[in-house]
């Protein structure tokens, strides 16, 4: 079945807190065997906080969220200059619009939301990052127009809570986590991808989940991450199912050592593991080849139709490094608009641009 492009009668993707009820058939993932208990032992030293220092962590956690002055300091120009000179490689997507319009003509369409930053603005609590009522209205109003997934970091049942829309596709920890119908094609052809089968909705739906054999072990990572950072003030740690993240934006400078030491230390227990880096976050999350731009392929596939995927034009709104693997994918494709939203100039894979979440 494929997921149906008409919203009248939509059968959704969301309502996610349903994954205990999955029945599921696993196949391994390829390249990672993991251990019974989750922890390997360090088969390496520990690094020491001078290692930290000089091995670009620090300076990639400094870089992210940059402000306007970070980035212009050092050259003499206004950030009004520079973000205009940006703007000439990335246009406004509102001042594009009617060319991307045009561009479209008359193909289906398929928009794809990333949450924070993008719906809604970023602040210093993750736990407060609501959107507003104007913008949940547009984006329900776009809903009933086009198939519209949320692809974010956070995990499925916190981006539903969020976002509170039954009529959208719903793909969380950096779309490990999706819902999706089970008789797509994808979903018998997705070697390396969990597959789970449920009545919802009075339809059968398919759960991808190409991680999930490393629940356990962020579980355990986010608990040891708790624990291990407990004495930095300031610190947030988030379990999202798939991933772990840890959020130093309201941890003084001096102590961010210390967060990328703690971060450090957990790759060396577990090698299975990596880290991304995000706005004011470090994310753990699994060495396994697949992240939102893998989503976006699949959700589109899924709701294109295998034999009609090249009819289903994608929109991808995003405003963070991780949202760059789906703007790269939507430049692969070599159609679909990928559209920054970043209020100062930043190198991307995107093809247009909006300043901040009001213009979204
Ligand atoms: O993929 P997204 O939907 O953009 O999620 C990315 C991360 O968003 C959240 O953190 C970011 O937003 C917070 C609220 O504005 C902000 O306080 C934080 O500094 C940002 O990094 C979320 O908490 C993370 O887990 C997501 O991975």
């Amino acid at each position: 079945m494929d997921l149906p492009l008409n919203n009248g009668n939509k059968k959704t993707l969301s309502r996610l807190g349903s994954s205990s009820r999955l029945s599921s058939h696993h196949q391994s993932l390829a390249g990672a065997p993991l251990p019974g208990k989750y922890k390997t032992f360090h088969q390496k030293k520990p690094e020491r906080l001078e290692d930290v220092r000089y091995n670009g962590w620090l300076d990639a956690m400094k870089s992210s969220s940059p402000t306007c002055a970070y980035l212009t300091k050092d050259v003499g120009i206004t950030s009004d200059d520079s973000y205009s000179f940006w703007m000439l490689k990335y246009p406004s997507a509102i001042k594009s619009f009617e060319q991307i319009m045009d561009l479209a003509h008359d193909r289906k369409m398929a928009v794809f939301l990333d949450y924070d930053g993008t719906l809604s603005p970023i602040v210093d609590d993750p736990d407060c990052a609501f959107m507003s009522e104007e913008m949940q209205l547009a984006v329900k109003n776009i809903a009933y127009y086009f198939p519209t997934a949320i692809i974010s970091g956070r995990s499925c049942d916190k981006i539903y809570e969020l976002v509170g829309l039954d009529e959208l596709y719903y793909a969380g920890s950096h779309g490990m986590d999706i819902m999706g119908p089970v008789s797509s094609n994808l979903f018998n052809h997705h070697l390396k991808c969990v597959e789970s089968t449920d009545q919802q909705f009075g339809e059968d739906v398919g759960l991808l989940q190409p991680a999930r054999e490393f629940l356990p072990m962020i579980d355990e990572v986010f608990r040891t991450l708790v624990e291990n950072t407990k004495d930095i003030k300031g610190i947030k740690v988030e379990n999202h199912k798939f991933c772990a993240s840890i959020h130093y934006r309201n941890v003084d400078e001096k102590d961010w050592p210390r967060v990328a030491q703690c971060v450090l230390a957990i790759l060396e227990d577990y090698p299975h593991l990596k880290i991304t880096h995000g706005r004011k976050v470090l994310e753990v999350r699994p060495v396994i080849d697949w992240n939102k731009g893998n989503a976006v392929e699949f959700l589109l596939d899924s709701l294109s139709g295998m034999d009609n995927c090249a009819g289903v034009v994608p929109i991808y709104v995003g405003d963070d490094r991780t949202d760059e693997d789906a703007f790269k994918v939507l430049q692969a494709r070599g159609y679909g608009f990928g559209i920054l939203v970043s209020s100062v100039p930043k190198e991307t894979n995107a093809s247009y641009s909006l300043r901040d979440t009001s213009e979204v």
